[in-house]
């Protein structure tokens, strides 16, 4: 574990003391998750793309008025997730704008005319259908969500996620990212975890980095994380994502951040962070993936056969062979998990599942023999 002067001096460390600091890194990675790297195959289903929200860097949210504003009718969710089911997912991730419909009119005829008037009671309804008519297993990530939410939907999901992003007030100032954005408020982003972490959800959450943070901003952001998980034990896994700049946004002039950068970032949240927590970058915005797993990583995460990344949609999926092969030449082995990780099952499964989910996770362990039974 690094003190906070340690992770602030980070940042600028010389290159010799960044290896040795890196080598530690990868060493608590080994001890913790051995020489195994996992993802999780998984549909990814934008439910709807209208947003309350303007963060500067999204791409995917779009304006009533935009052709391409929508939300999803059921027969579409449906059919994506039994395209995901006939190609051997077992994770159907639920990415979505964040109640659209305090804001547009729009979005609140067509939650009227599927029957919701609130985007996560749609949500929960959908959750549901997935358990019942497929063997997928529903991961949520609809931002920000109220105690009332979070009940709502623990019944019907594995894990819930969102991204903090970051704990830095700055950001919420005009002509920055999170300028109008209600969701992004770190105080609303922080008050999410805790309330999953009370109501005991396997919980994924992550940093976006690149976004006009400071390093010492990251590091706040990191230890509040950490912080609360230990207080809930619930922090499954933490995302370091970087910020990647999209053309007609308001960063699309932004820098992106380097591969240096990336890396440092990795070698900080491994060192600062809970080694049971999980490390994730995704692999579709990477630009090395041998630099990535040599600072820590244990997790490439989601990826689809079937769905784009819709968050980053210029940016394809690696081909699961050919993340084998990269990883292989690391020295590491690649295997499929499910959304949420086994210890939750393991450990303690009346606080973090419903007994219906719990017995759901369990048939699916033995029904997958020996590696996934292994693994649970
Ligand atoms: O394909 C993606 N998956 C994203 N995932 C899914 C992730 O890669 C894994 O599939 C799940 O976390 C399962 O453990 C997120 C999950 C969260 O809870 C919060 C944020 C993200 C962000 C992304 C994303 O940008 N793209
Ligand atoms: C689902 C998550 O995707 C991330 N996200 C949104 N837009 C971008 C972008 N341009 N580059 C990288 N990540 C992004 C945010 O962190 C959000 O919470
Ligand atoms: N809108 C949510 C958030 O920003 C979900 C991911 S972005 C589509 O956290
Ligand atoms: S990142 Fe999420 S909250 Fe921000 S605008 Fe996009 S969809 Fe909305």
């Amino acid at each position: 574990m690094l003190t906070r002067r340690q992770a602030l001096a980070l940042e600028t460390a010389p290159n010799s003391e960044f290896q040795t600091l890196s080598a530690r890194a990868a060493q608590l990675r080994d001890r913790q998750w051995g020489k195994t790297l996992t993802y999780s195959r998984k549909v990814f289903v934008p439910l709807t793309n209208m947003c309350r929200d303007d963060c500067g860097y999204c791409t995917f949210v779009q304006k009533p008025g935009s052709e391409a504003a929508r939300v999803m009718r059921p027969e579409e969710v449906m059919a994506v997730v039994r395209e995901g089911e006939r190609l051997g997912c077992k994770e159907v991730l639920f990415s979505l704008g964040e109640k659209p419909e305090l804001r547009y009119p729009e979005a609140r005829e067509a939650l009227a005319a599927l029957g919701h008037n609130s985007m996560i009671d749609y949500l929960a309804e959908m959750c549901a259908r997935v358990l019942d008519e497929s063997s997928l297993l529903p991961h949520v990530n609809a931002g920000t969500l109220s105690d009332a939410d979070v009940a709502r939907l623990k019944p019907v999901s594995v894990s819930m996620g969102m991204m903090l992003e970051n704990v830095s007030r700055r950001l919420l100032q005009r002509g920055e990212a999170h300028f109008a954005c209600p969701d992004k408020v770190p105080v609303q982003r922080l008050r999410t975890l805790e309330r999953a972490g009370r109501q005991g959800v396997p919980f994924t959450t992550g940093i976006l980095i690149g976004i006009g943070e400071t390093w010492a901003e990251r590091v706040d952001s990191l230890q509040a994380i950490n912080d609360l998980h230990r207080r809930y034990g619930h922090i499954q896994e933490v995302i370091v994502q970087n910020f990647r700049a999209k053309p007609g946004t308001a960063m699309a002039g932004s820098p992106e951040p380097s591969l240096d950068d990336m890396v440092r970032t990795l070698v900080l949240a491994r060192l600062l962070l809970d080694p049971s927590i999980s490390l994730q970058a995704p692999p579709n915005l990477a630009e090395r993936f041998a630099a990535y797993i040599d600072a820590g990583i244990n997790d490439w995460g989601g990826i689809s056969p079937v769905t784009i990344d819709h968050i980053n949609p210029e940016r394809a999926w690696p081909q699961i062979a050919s993340l084998r092969q990269a990883t292989a030449r690391c020295g590491f082995g690649l295997e499929e998990r499910l959304a949420v990780y086994p210890r939750y099952l393991r450990q303690a499964p009346e606080q973090f599942f419903t007994p219906s989910i719990a017995s759901r996770l369990s048939g699916i362990a033995r029904a997958d023999g020996l590696a996934l039974q292994q693994c649970l």
